[in-house]
């Protein structure tokens, strides 16, 4: 069956946005990784599927290109908030992931807030698989060390450095992502504090690779900094697609702020969803 699909992005970050409000959809790993092939299907650094939800606006399932599935993506919450809140007339909304409910806000001017939830920071929060001190984890590649463990609905380590443009992501990225100490794999953010209101960060996404910018990446770098002591509570993270504002409430819930784009829609073809599609 042919299904329409809209592309959206967060600041380059890039989505496939399949709306299966209406007409349910279950995608396996197979087709996830088939539509997400930037040659042979259409290319995304996550796919989105939206489903209806009795508590919520609506429901959004994250995949990653490597068939994955993740509980938290802060670039595409907002270009989903922005799209519902289109349809239902609504500037205020909420929306559920695997990992709960977040709200969201779109503002007149077309920047979204998300409230990402609490950062979470117990070492079985993030996880890890043994006890360590989150702001000081053990795992390290090349010159990354010491890196700071947050939870974001998802997992990341946040390695400060003092030029993040140096560092080889493409050879440290992947090792970190599957270093022992994250059972569950983990997003790598290298970051350099500019100021205490300004950080450079660039990433590494689990099961995506290289992105321009991850959302809940930035979320963690901001609380990472602000645990670390060398940023305000409210901030701005320079990401390689373009900043996003940062605020870390005292009641624990993160905020986030950013703009939202619309490429192109499209159909795909019925074949990409085969599931005799090779992996
Ligand atoms: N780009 C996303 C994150 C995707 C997360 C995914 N790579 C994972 O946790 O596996 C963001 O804006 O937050």
């Amino acid at each position: 069956m042919a299904r329409r699909f809209l592309k959206m992005h967060g600041l380059g970050n890039d989505f496939v946005v399949i709306d299966a409000r209406h007409d349910p959809l279950s995608l396996t790993a197979a087709q996830a990784r088939a539509i997400g092939d930037r040659r042979t299907g259409v290319g995304f650094d996550q796919l989105i599927v939206l489903e209806r939800d009795a508590g919520a606006d609506v429901f959004m399932r994250i995949l990653n290109p490597d068939g994955s599935e993740s509980g938290a993506c802060g670039n595409a919450t907002r270009c989903v908030a922005s799209l519902v809140a289109g349809g239902l007339g609504k500037d205020d909304l909420t929306i559920r992931t695997i990992s709960g409910l977040l709200g969201a806000t779109v503002h007149a001017n077309g920047l979204v807030t998300v409230d990402m939830g609490p950062a979470r920071l117990g070492w079985q929060d993030i996880p890890l698989s043994r006890e360590e001190d989150t702001l000081h984890l053990s795992a390290a590649a090349g010159p990354l060390a010491d890196a700071v463990g947050v939870n974001m609905g998802n997992p990341h380590a946040v390695f400060f450095v003092p030029d993040a443009e140096a560092v080889d992501l493409p050879t440290h990225g992947p090792v970190l992502e599957h270093h022992p100490l994250f059972p569950q794999r983990c997003n790598i953010e290298v970051a350099t504090v500019l100021s205490p209101t300004l950080v450079r960060m660039r990433v590494w996404e689990r099961g995506a690779g290289i992105t321009r910018a991850c959302g809940s990446g930035a979320c963690a770098v901001g609380v990472a900094a602000i645990r670390r002591g060398l940023a305000e509570r409210a901030l701005t993270v320079r990401l390689d697609g373009g900043d996003l504002h940062i605020a870390w409430r005292e009641d624990g819930h993160v905020l986030m702020t950013g703009p939202v784009a619309t490429s192109f829609e499209g159909v795909l073809h019925p074949s990409l969803l085969d599931e005799r599609v090779p992996a």
